[in-house]
């Protein structure tokens, strides 16, 4: 891989963020190395998105550091910070395509950020960027929807061009937003499997956000539990069950209610009886 950095690729420390009233992040620490492929997992409103967003730049902590590429970030001015950003690219839940254009000039649109003056197009992006888009294309298996509206794709194909037109940043670090939470279940296999492959092929640093267990244990390095904006759990997915994703999230939770949604979540039936036959504290 064309990247080595000993020092971590992002590292958040003491991080909290307040929008208002809302404590959306609380004294969060994150360190992650370069290759690294994290999820952070937990549930809606757990500050998934907003930890994700002050890691491009999105967000500035209400107080703590975020080092990202070996930048203070919050700090950045913004030119040094719309250079950052095109070094760390993002992939949401909603896709974010422009409906009405074709794939290939969706993907196109990736490489906007480093190209001057504005194109109309597919034949007024250079010839490199064009047959780079068609190799990132050929990528993620869809070389053949080129000259296809991206609306007549099915969501898991719009997710891949999403993916496609992200690498087009040639980015060193990748933050997918729930990335497969409007998918079906095989296209989240599918979609969570090549975002997996690309990482390990091009030494490309992940944080990615889940909220469905059952794929987070089976699929990064490492897991990252957030709960009501604080880090309740990080360790190497390898030999991490769920039981004890569970132990910890039950640990921390308050209410039979939270129990409840964790449990379904986690498709645990004899948790679900417990927190039913309990009722509310
Ligand atoms: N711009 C904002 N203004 C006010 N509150 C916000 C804002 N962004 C996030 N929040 C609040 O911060 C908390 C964390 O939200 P966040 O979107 O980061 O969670 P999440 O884990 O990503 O959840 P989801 O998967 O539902 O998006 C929530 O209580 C949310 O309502």
């Amino acid at each position: 891989m064309h990247r080595t950095t000993t020092s971590p690729v992002i590292s958040v420390s003491g991080v909290t963020k307040d929008f208002g009233t809302t404590r959306a992040l609380d004294h969060v620490d994150l360190s992650v190395e370069q290759g690294e492929v994290v999820v952070l997992l937990g549930l809606s409103g757990s500050g998934k998105s907003t930890l994700l967003r002050h890691v491009n730049g999105l967000e500035r902590p209400s107080s703590g550091s975020v080092r990202v590429l070996g930048q203070e970030v919050p700090t950045l001015r913004p030119r040094a910070l719309r250079t950052m950003r095109g070094r760390v690219a993002m992939v949401f839940q909603q896709f974010e395509l422009v409906p009405a254009l074709t794939v290939l000039e969706n993907v196109l649109t990736g490489a906007l950020s480093r190209l001057r003056g504005p194109r109309l197009g597919v034949w007024s992006y250079p010839r490199a960027v064009r047959t780079a888009a068609l190799t990132h294309l050929d990528r993620v298996g869809l070389l053949e929807k080129a000259h296809q509206r991206a609306d007549e794709l099915s969501g898991g194909q719009q997710q891949r061009v999403a993916i496609a037109r992200a690498l087009m940043q040639d980015p060193e670090i990748l933050l997918a937003d729930e990335p497969v939470a409007s998918l079906d279940p095989e296209s989240s296999a599918q979609v969570m499997r090549l975002i997996r492959e690309i990482a390990a092929d091009d030494g490309l640093t992940v944080v990615c956000s889940l909220h469905q267990v059952d794929i987070a244990l089976g699929w990064g390095d490492r897991i990252v539990g957030l709960r009501h904006g604080a880090v309740v759990l990080d360790l190497p997915t390898a030999g991490i069950s769920k039981a004890q994703v569970m132990e910890i999230y039950g640990r921390v939770s308050t209410s039979s209610a939270e129990i409840r949604v964790i449990a379904t979540e986690l498709g645990d039936v004899e948790l679900l009886d417990a927190a039913r036959s309990t009722g509310d504290r």
